[in-house]
């Protein structure tokens, strides 16, 4: 039986996403260790009296031999995990400036993996958001609204193809379903020769698992009513959230990611005030899944929302503005 008089205090650890070529370095931890035999990033607990900056310096030294500046690590994300036997916090940063070739210092195998080849089941249970927020880019880029005449895809098409972003949410709760698809037809085209992932907006019946469908974004009106994951785990979920309970249904459905706002007023809401940047921190940081600021930012706000604790920003205006 647990013993509930022994105080649970949480392990501060530092996680290092070392990035080279397109590849992050990857060990197994020793069997006889916490997690034993499963798939990790280095790192380790974060020292009395250390920074966590400080303490992936020397961690990834000590585990890898490599040598990392310490103003190239850039924040990922904080994930608090209970495992029953010890609770975490998961304090992950990436730097893609380590010198040096790595070596198992600790006799543990390293290799260097694709991020799209990582299997959850190889990671502890607290890596799968890490797995997606390594994945996800910092910008998500949302369309905006698309009538059903005149050139608003056209515009759309030609954004695409002049800001390139990784993913693009195809948003148009303004076109019925069949509407919808014509229109996904001729956006996925452009998509592919942009090199974006398309990600499919609305009810769980908009989404057709298509090649170069990339996923489902529910606005929270769809997601309140939902109880599992509507779509695959192969392709990213996402959730339009504006609260903490919010995030916390979209953690039960599955999500891959949220997005959170508006942080900021909007021209396109010009009555929601914007929750403002700390109450976005506050959840940001409490929630278990990547979470996109949203709402009246630009691109200079990247760092703002990883700062934070976000994953990046999400939007309309940062990307397809004509100028
Ligand atoms: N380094 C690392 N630790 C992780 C990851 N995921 C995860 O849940 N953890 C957990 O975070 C904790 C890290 O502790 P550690 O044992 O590596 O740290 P350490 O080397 O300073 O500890 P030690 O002195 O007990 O050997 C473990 O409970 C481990 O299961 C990960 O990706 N990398």
């Amino acid at each position: 039986m647990a013993d509930v008089t022994k105080a649970r205090k949480e392990v501060h650890v530092a996680v290092a996403v070392i990035e080279r070529q397109g590849r992050v370095l990857i060990a197994r931890r020793p069997d006889h260790t916490h997690q034993g035999g499963l798939l990790e990033f280095p790192g380790g607990k974060v020292e009395a009296g250390e920074t966590v900056q400080q303490a992936l310096v020397r961690e990834i030294a000590e585990e890898t031999g490599l040598s990392v500046p310490e103003a190239s690590l850039e924040p990922v994300i904080g994930i608090r995990h209970d495992y029953g036997d010890k609770q975490v916090f998961l304090d992950v940063w990436r730097t893609s400036e380590a010198e040096g070739e790595p070596e198992g210092r600790e006799g543990q195998p390293i290799e260097w993996l694709r991020p799209e080849d990582f299997r959850d089941e190889e990671f502890p249970a607290a890596n799968r958001p890490i797995i997606r927020a390594v994945r996800l880019p910092r910008q998500l880029a949302i369309s905006g609204s698309i009538e059903a005449n005149g050139d608003s895809a056209g515009k759309l098409c030609r954004a695409l193809e002049r800001k390139r972003p990784d993913l693009l949410v195809l948003r148009a709760p303004e076109l019925d379903v069949q509407r919808y698809r014509k229109l996904l037809g001729g956006v996925l085209l452009s998509c592919q020769s942009a090199g974006a992932g398309l990600i499919v907006h609305g009810a769980p019946d908009r989404f057709e698992a298509l090649p170069g469908i990339a996923g489902l974004h529910l606005p929270w009106r769809q997601a309140r009513v939902l109880d599992a994951r509507p779509v695959p785990s192969g392709v990213w979920l996402g959730v339009s959230c504006h609260t903490a309970e919010e995030i916390a249904h979209a953690e039960t459905l599955g999500a891959d990611y949220v997005t959170l706002g508006p942080v900021l007023p909007t021209p396109s809401h010009p009555e929601a005030p914007g929750i403002g940047w700390l109450a976005f921190e506050e959840m940001a940081q409490r929630a278990r899944v990547p979470v996109y600021a949203l709402g009246g930012l630009s691109a200079s706000d990247v760092p703002k929302a990883t700062e934070r604790g976000g994953q990046g920003i999400a939007g309309i205006r940062f990307w397809c503005s004509e100028d």
